[in-house]
Parts: C-alpha cells; sequence; structure tokens
C-alpha cells in the first residue's frame, strides 16, 4: 500500500497483493481463452459495480473477439451481510440469444447473486453461460447449485475491501485485496 494512502488506517492487513492479483487474472485469461473454440466471440457480462476493475484487467488476458455488457444487480446495499433479495438495477444492452456469455464478478459469497444472474440469463436462450469470479467465500455459501467455471482465489469468511469491492461504496479503487477492520463496520 503507498505509504501516504488515504485509506492505510482502515485496513487489518492485506490477503491479496496487486501483483499476486494481476499474475493470477492473466492466468484465468490463458484458461479462459482455452475453454473456448479459436476465435469464438464471448459477451463479457461484467456484475457491476464490484467486478469493473477486474473485467477490465481480464478482458485484456482473454485472447477471443469480446464484446462488453454491463449488468447492475444489488442485495447488499450498505450492509456487510446480503439481504438475500436481488433487484435488477440495469439490464444488459446485448440480445444474448445464441451467444456465448461469460459472467464477469468480483467475489462469490452466499451465491445468492450468481443463482439468480445465471438463472434470468438462462431463459434469454444463450449458446452457454460460464462465470468467472475473482474471489469465492466457499464457507459462506448459502445456494448450493452455483460453482464458477473460473475462479481466482478462495478466501476465509473476512469481509474484504479493494480491487472494486466496497464498504458503504469506499475502497474500490484500492489495487489489492485486504481486510476492513473489523471497527469500522461492526
Ligand atoms: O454471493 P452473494 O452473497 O450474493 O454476494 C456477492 C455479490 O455481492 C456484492 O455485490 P453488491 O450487491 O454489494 O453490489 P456492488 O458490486 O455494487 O458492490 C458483490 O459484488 C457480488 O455481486
Ligand atoms: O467481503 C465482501 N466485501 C465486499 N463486498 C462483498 N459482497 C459480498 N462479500 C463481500
Amino acid at each position: 500500500m503507498r505509504s501516504d494512502s488515504i485509506f492505510k488506517d482502515d485496513i487489518a492487513k492485506i490477503i491479496i497483493p496487486e501483483r499476486v492479483l494481476q499474475n493470477r487474472i492473466e492466468e484465468l485469461g490463458g484458461e479462459i481463452t482455452s475453454s473456448y473454440q479459436h476465435g469464438e466471440e464471448v459477451v463479457m457480462v461484467c456484475i457491476l459495480r464490484g467486478a469493473v476493475m477486474f473485467m477490465a484487467d481480464l478482458s485484456q488476458q482473454i485472447n477471443l473477439p469480446v464484446i462488453f455488457d454491463f449488468m447492475d444487480v444489488s442485495s447488499y446495499g450498505v450492509a456487510t451481510e446480503s439481504s438475500g433479495v436481488v433487484r435488477i438495477i440495469k439490464d444488459l444492452e446485448e440480445n444474448i440469444e445464441n451467444r456465448h456469455v461469460l459472467i464477469v464478478e468480483d467475489i462469490m459469497d452466499t451465491g445468492k447473486t450468481l443463482k439468480y444472474v445465471v438463472d434470468m440469463l438462462q431463459t434469454r436462450n444463450p449458446a452457454s453461460i460460464k462465470i468467472a469470479t475473482l474471489l469465492d467465500k466457499p464457507e459462506r455459501r448459502v445456494v448450493k447449485q452455483i460453482n464458477a467455471d473460473f475462479n481466482g482465489f478462495e478466501i476465509p469468511d473476512e469481509f474484504v475491501v479493494g480491487y472494486g469491492l466496497d464498504f458503504a461504496e469506499r475502497y474500490r479503487n484500492l489495487p489489492f485485496i485486504g481486510v476492513l477492520k473489523k471497527e469500522l463496520y461492526s
């Protein structure tokens, strides 16, 4: 972390440093590329807002023609516990029928958000749906029928911020994944 970081006193520890994060994203890009046919077009669906950083970096490591689209769903509001009620705030612009969809998500926690998004996109008859998540907190899973095809890191059950992930909309612009000090939200 920069020594003059405005958030320095809020982060208990860094669990995934910037370099480690970027190396893994490069690997994931390779895995994703080889999982499709050569030259196949993929519609990358970024789940706003947390997956913005991951979408931007991951897409540059995928050697396929990719189309960007964005969907905004929300279940957390300003809380650190999922409300369980997923709302669509912004839908896709693209018609995904008969197209290959790669959902790009920052974190799978309870799994409720991804389950909801996958079920909804499935009704639009895409050629395929795959999921790429940067982080997975398996201990927190409530919805068991959902798995990421590509996952960056498994992390313990701690509330993390940075690299797109927020607490009350803050900390998204940190270049690493860190654990927020408990006293800031408990
Ligand atoms: O597996 P789950 O328990 O459903 O949690 C994961 C979801 O929660 C967060 O979104 P949030 O609603 O906080 O929106 P944000 O991406 O805009 O921060 C995160 O970005 C995932 O989309
Ligand atoms: O640990 C987390 N941090 C930020 N947002 C989240 N959404 C689900 N889990 C988390």
